[in-house]
Parts: structure tokens; sequence; C-alpha cells
């Protein structure tokens, strides 16, 4: 078998298209332009290109971006001070602070003094917990956009035996309460689970999102199943930097029935569904009814 290669570039595209229809109309039936507030400490690489990307989406989508960029020693009660004032600004329907945050910041203590209805990444403890319970929630990103690929795929998930490694905060826990609030009975595996290649093998849906390059290989899948692979591992390789995912990819399509790609497969997904959020938020905030299938 040669697995369908799922086109996360392609659907980021159509998620996008979306949101700037629901752009608008916010606009025109109700005078609204949503907000999006990206905060980056620090000169991180890879993510001053992520939040360059974001803001140029936001604006493409019709959307207001405001970008606030501090420099790597911000104290803390500094990165605060704006949080509040962003919380406190009408204008503003999404926060977003850029992780990894230098180490000298506590990232719970500022995440979590975002206001939950403006937490575009879904990471505050009252959104965790909202999620967990099953109630309506900001939802992670990453997540979110993995959970509309799989459901673009299959259609209904119910009663499919899925497996996600990694349980990280931001990827692996939410994405198990996502595939659970789909009816699919979840194993969450990680570094210290007994013979992973058996509980992967058992899997129709196989996440993986533990950031180990290629760690998962072909023979560990099963025949026809969906792997999504959550991983953004810069390696080199015959003298040039590559970018790869936590799944052998050519191993895996061999066996896999669909599989999403690295690059270009679940990363694009992520900014999408952070505009897809930033709607939702503006929506919930000026009681308007939700845009339909841009939440869980
Ligand atoms: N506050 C947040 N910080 C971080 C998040 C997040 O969701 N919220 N996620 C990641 C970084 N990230 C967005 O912030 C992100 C990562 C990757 C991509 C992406 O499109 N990747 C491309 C490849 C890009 C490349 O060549 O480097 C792909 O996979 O095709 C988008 C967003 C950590 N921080």
């Amino acid at each position: 078998m040669t697995a369908k290669i799922i086109d996360g570039k392609a659907f980021a595209a159509t998620i996008r298209e979306k949101v700037a229809g629901h752009v608008a109309r916010l606009k025109e039936e109700h005078g609204i332009t949503p907000g999006l507030a990206v905060v980056l400490v620090g000169e991180d690489p890879a993510s001053q290109v992520y939040v360059r990307s974001k803001g140029k989406q936001t604006v493409e989508v019709g959307m207001n971006s405001f970008e606030h960029k501090l420099d790597a020693d911000t104290s803390e009660a500094d990165l605060l001070a704006l949080i509040d004032t962003l919380n406190k600004d009408d204008s503003v329907h999404g926060i977003l602070v850029q992780l990894p945050l230098p180490k000298h910041l506590d990232e719970d203590l500022v995440i979590n003094s975002i206001s939950p209805e403006k937490d575009v990444d879904g990471f505050h403890i009252s959104n965790v917990g909202l999620l967990g319970t099953g109630q309506k929630s900001m939802v992670p990103c990453t997540p979110l956009g993995s959970l509309m690929m799989l459901r673009d795929h299959h259609g209904s998930l119910s009663g499919m035996n899925a497996v996600v490694i990694g349980r990280s905060n931001i990827v692996g826990k939410p994405m198990a309460q996502l595939l659970l609030g789909d009816s699919c009975t979840v194993t969450i595996a990680h570094s210290r689970t007994k013979d992973l290649a058996e509980v992967v093998r058992r899997a129709d849906i196989v996440v993986a999102a533990v950031g180990r390059p290629e760690m998962v290989p072909g023979d560990w899948i099963k025949e026809g199943a969906t792997v999504i692979d959550v991983g953004i591992n810069r390696i080199e390789r015959d003298g040039k930097n590559v970018l790869v995912g936590d799944v052998d990819f050519a191993s895996a399509k061999e066996v896999a029935g669909a599989i999403t790609p690295v690059p270009g497969g679940v990363g694009p997904m992520t900014i999408a569904c952070l505009l897809a959020n930033t709607v939702t938020a503006c929506c919930r905030s000026n009681d308007l009814s939700e845009p339909e299938g841009l939440t869980a």
C-alpha cells in the first residue's frame, strides 16, 4: 500500500479562506475587525519566522495584527504588564505569547495571565480544564489542526484505536482529549511506555508528537493506519539541513493508509487554526454565533 498524502498546506488554505469570509462578514454586518496580538520575547530564529508568518497571514485574512517584540532580557513584570494591557484592549480579541520563552520567565505564570477568553493558543489552565471536561474552550492550534485533518479523511472517528506518542501540554495531552471527545479509544504513549512498537501497531490512528527525528519506523505502523506527524526536526543529511518529522516517512508511507508529510502537513494547519481561534474568540466576546467548522 502507498499512503494517501494528507496535504496540510492545501487544507490550511481552505481554512484561511473560511476565516477570511467570516472576517468580511464581521466587518460588514457588525463593524468589528478581529485583532490578534502576538508577543515575541527574544531572538530565537525559528520563533521569529513563525511570528512573522502569523502577522502576515493575520493581515491576509483581513484581521488586525499587533506585534510586540521584546528584548530577550525583558523582566517578568514588564511582560505581565504588557499582557494586562492587551487583556484590557477591546480591539484585541486574541493574545498569543510565542514559545519557548527565555529561561528566566515562568511560562505557566505568563500563559495563565492571559485572559482565558483571549487565549487563542488554548494553553491557559481554564481552557485546559474546559477541554478536559468536554466543555466549550479555546482549543490548542496544532491538535485542532490535526483533528480537522483526521475528520476530513475519515468522517467519523468513533470507535477507532488512537495512539498519541508524546505527553506534552501543548500537543500530546490536548490531542488525546480531542480524540476522546470524538469517541476514539485513546492511548497516550511516552518515553517510558513498554513495548512502544506493539502499542503503535494496534493503532488505527497514530499521532507522533515526541520531537525525535524519524523515531517511528514503518514497521511499527498497522497496514492502512492514518499517521499524523507533528514533529518538526531540523537535521543534517548528506551535508544539507533538512526538516523531518517524528515518523520515518519513507517507510511509513508504504504501510499507512494516509500520512501527513513534514514539511507541509500539520505545521501549516497550526497557524490556520490560530486565525480560526481568533475569529471564534471575537464572535464569543461579541455574543455572536460562532463560525461553523472552525472549532472542535
Ligand atoms: N505560542 C505558541 N508557541 C509555539 C507554537 C504554538 O502553537 N503556540 N507552536 C510551535 C511553533 N509554531 C507556531 O508557533 C509553528 C511551527 C511550525 C509551523 C510550520 O508551518 N511549519 C512548516 C515548516 C516551516 C519551516 O520550514 O521551518 C511545516 O511543517 O510545513 C508553523 C507554526 C512552537 N511554539
